[in-house]
């Protein structure tokens, strides 16, 4: 079998090549903020990603037509649960109006349909962003008409879980995890026994990240959106895409601010100092969602790549547990296996 994976962050497509379970390439095309800012919604992009695409099959002497299937990250559907999904005519027409929001995972669907109806393939999600697994207690915000969403990592945060537990010598399904995904938003979910049972909103809740707000003093923001200062696409670009470090420091790369940081820039250095402070915070607050009792914490992401971040955050938070770091992320492998259970028959792939 061979099976095309199509990962789309807010800042890189990451694709692989898998003969059935081993990557044969892998290779991540990263996308500038002025590239992406000619594109009016995340939907419109689809061309331009597929074209990269398409120029990394040819670079590996890959013909479209030996593909077998197509599988890729799902986006903001309406709350379902964990599993690999069958990619539909409800699922792409709920993405392209961006009916539960707008976020580059939506692509993912919107790009493997074109590639299926075009090699007459089958194409497949993985869990998806809104994998939706909380207890009931965790849905309400304060008031009955906004009731809280799960929207995260889920695909990492799941795949690094398991691997964790294998690691423990464990299965994930009997350990109490906190998992942290520190990407160009944040995820940090209690894992209870296999299930995802909270998580702030990556979206908008939580630490502050490297593009987006997280959580703000909701009275302050209030008043920001009826100040005539903003159109409400703007606020919205102004909390997902210009929020978190972006917004302190103009740049969407942790890299570039750590470095400052550790020349001295002292805005640098609060700026990532006051990231980390949120992260463990929120890991402090789902400790609490365990009662305490929570086998490891797990960092992973992008951003697990620095020391100096993960440093700042095990300070703060080691005397909950164990700290275990898996930087970057696993979601290539977790998409290519989903789609290979249901290619395999292990699997029946689900409706949307
Ligand atoms: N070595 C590193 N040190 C610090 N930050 C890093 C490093 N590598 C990647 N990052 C940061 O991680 C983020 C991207 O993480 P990733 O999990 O790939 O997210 P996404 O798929 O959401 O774009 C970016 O903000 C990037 O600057
Ligand atoms: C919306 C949840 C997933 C998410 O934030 O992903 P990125 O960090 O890749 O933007």
């Amino acid at each position: 079998m061979k099976i095309l994976v199509i990962n789309p962050g807010s800042t890189s497509t990451k694709i692989a090549l898998y003969e059935n379970e081993t990557a044969t390439t892998e290779k991540t095309v990263r996308h500038s903020a002025d590239e992406l800012a000619e594109y009016q919604d995340v939907a419109d992009q689809d061309e331009y990603r597929l074209k990269h695409i398409k120029e990394t099959l040819e670079e590996i002497n890959v013909e479209l037509e030996e593909l077998d299937a197509v599988v890729a990250r799902g986006g903001l559907l309406r709350p379902i649960p964990g599993g690999t999904y069958k990619v539909t005519e409800t699922m792409i027409n709920d993405l392209k109006q961006a009916k539960y929001g707008e976020h580059a995972s939506n692509l993912g669907a919107i790009m493997a349909d074109i590639l299926s109806k075009e090699l007459d393939i089958p194409a497949y999600i993985v869990d998806p962003v809104a994998v939706d697994e909380f207890e009931d207690i965790a849905r309400y915000s304060g008031l009955p008409e906004l009731e809280r969403l799960s929207q995260s990592h889920a695909l990492n945060m799941k795949a690094v879980a398991r691997k964790v537990a294998r690691e423990m010598d464990r299965s994930y399904e009997d350990l109490k995890l906190i998992v942290a995904h520190l990407g160009s938003g944040i995820s940090v979910a209690p894992h209870y026994k296999g299930q995802m049972i909270d998580v702030n909103n990556a979206n908008n809740e939580g630490p502050f990240a490297t593009e987006r707000t997280g959580t703000l003093p909701v009275y302050q923001l209030i008043q920001l959106c009826y100040s005539g200062k903003y159109t409400e696409k703007e606020m919205v670009e102004r909390v997902l895409k210009k929020g978190g470090v972006y917004a302190y420091m103009g740049t969407k790369d942790i890299q570039e601010v750590e470095e400052k940081a550790k020349s001295g820039d002292e805005q640098a250095d609060m700026v990532l100092k006051a990231m980390t402070y949120q992260i463990a915070k929120e890991i402090g607050a789902m400790a609490t969602v365990l009662n305490g009792e929570l086998d490891a914490i797990v960092i992973t992401g992008g951003m697990a790549n620095s020391q100096y971040i993960v440093d700042q955050i095990k300070e703060r938070v080691s005397f909950l547990g164990p700290v275990k770091v898996e930087a970057g992320e696993e979601e290539l492998e977790a998409l290519a296996l989903g789609a290979l259970r249901v290619l395999n028959g292990e699997e029946t792939a689900k409706i949307y």
